[in-house]
């Protein structure tokens, strides 16, 4: 006779046998599937760039800085450019001395150019050509910020920030193109900001610039997609750099402040390690930042008036408190 009991008994067997014969075996082999799976990616991520050609602008500090670092540490041959030679020998140093990277790196050339100045952006791309050959990978992360009304501001100074976060990286990228489209190989990346998807007040040059490298890119990706050459557009947000303090005002002097957006926001090492992974795996666009600025991004574009009216108060509160 079968008790109510031994029906339970025979109940809970039957489930013992069935988690472990299915969901056990299920579960390990999806993680050993995953394991695998990330395992190839690493592999193919490390064979891309070993040994690659790395060209990193605004390698004197914060995130290209930062960025240098990881990219020797993968073993890439670097180029660093940079306005201030002194600064970049310092992080040649620097690289020299990490002792935490795999035993095949390389030691970087430097190229001194300041990007707001076309001709010697022309005259760099042509001295990295000539010393390496080819460029596998370019990383147009220099860049400056604004603070100021736009009623305020004069023209020069929107010229500058559009000359160095925008003209200057473009005329870069078409002045190695060629090459890249000629091989049939290369991957340029931009470094852009969560500001190139929405405008915050009192940041007009900054995020046009932004708005404009993220536009460029984009057009730019899907030209070249025929020649195997990848485009990737980074949008960070707030990271632990000089930028607020290096950042023009209205009148085209150092806004000289460490914002404390700024001083809260991710560290440049972490973000570095971000665009690592994003180019190791040939990523198209990649948003690094907070839940509030990927929010406000997702706002932007699904209730725009929402948006709207929350950066006009916030306009409003920021003059206000500045005033007084
Ligand atoms: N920090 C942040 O919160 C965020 C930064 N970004 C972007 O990250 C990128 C790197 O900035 P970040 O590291 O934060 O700031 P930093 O100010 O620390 O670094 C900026 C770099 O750009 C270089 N640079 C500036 N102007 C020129 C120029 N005219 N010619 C050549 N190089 C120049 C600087 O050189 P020098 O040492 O000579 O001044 C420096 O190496 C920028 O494109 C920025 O817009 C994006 C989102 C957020
Ligand atoms: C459904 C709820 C949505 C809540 C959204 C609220 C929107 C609030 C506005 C948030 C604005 C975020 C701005 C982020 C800006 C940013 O991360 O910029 C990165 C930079 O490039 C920084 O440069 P800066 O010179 O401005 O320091």
């Amino acid at each position: 006779m079968v008790t109510a009991a031994s029906r339970k008994t025979i109940q809970k067997g039957k489930l013992m046998d069935f988690t472990s014969t299915v969901i056990i075996p299920l579960l390990f082999g999806s993680l050993g599937i995953f394991g695998l799976f990330r395992l190839l990616q690493w592999m193919r991520m490390r064979t891309y760039l070993q040994e690659a050609v790395v060209v990193i602008t605004g390698a004197t500090s914060g995130l290209g800085k930062e960025c240098a670092k990881a990219f020797h540490a993968a073993g890439c041959k670097l180029v660093l450019c940079g306005r201030d030679g002194e600064k970049l020998k310092d992080v040649v140093q620097e690289l020299s001395t990490m002792t935490n990277h795999r035993k095949n790196t390389h030691k970087p050339h430097t190229v001194v150019f300041d990007l707001s100045d076309t001709k010697t952006v022309l005259n760099a791309a042509e001295e990295i050509l000539k010393y390496l050959g080819h460029v596998d990978i370019l990383i147009n992360n220099a860049g400056i910020s604004f603070r100021g009304t736009v009623v305020d501001t004069g023209l020069d100074v929107d010229k500058k920030v559009m000359e160095t976060n925008y003209f200057g990286p473009i005329a870069l990228t078409k002045a190695l193109l060629p090459s890249m489209i000629k091989r049939r190989q290369g991957h340029i990346v931009a470094i852009s900001s969560v500001q190139g998807k929405i405008s915050i007040p009192f940041r007009s040059a900054y995020a046009a610039s932004k708005h404009a490298t993220q536009a460029f890119f984009d057009c730019l990706r899907a030209e070249v997609e025929q020649y195997d050459i990848d485009v990737t557009v980074i949008s960070p947000g707030y990271i632990q750099t000089n930028l607020s303090l290096n950042a023009v005002t209205a009148d085209g002097s150092r806004y000289g402040v460490m914002d404390k957006n700024t001083a809260e926001g991710q560290t440049p090492a972490e973000v570095a390690q971000v665009v690592l992974s994003a180019v190791g795996q040939k990523k198209k666009e990649v948003l690094v930042a907070g839940l509030t600025p990927s929010l406000a991004v997702y706002l932007r574009n699904l209730f725009p008036s929402i948006f709207f009216t929350l950066m006009a108060t916030r306009a409003k509160k920021e003059r206000k408190a500045k005033d007084s």
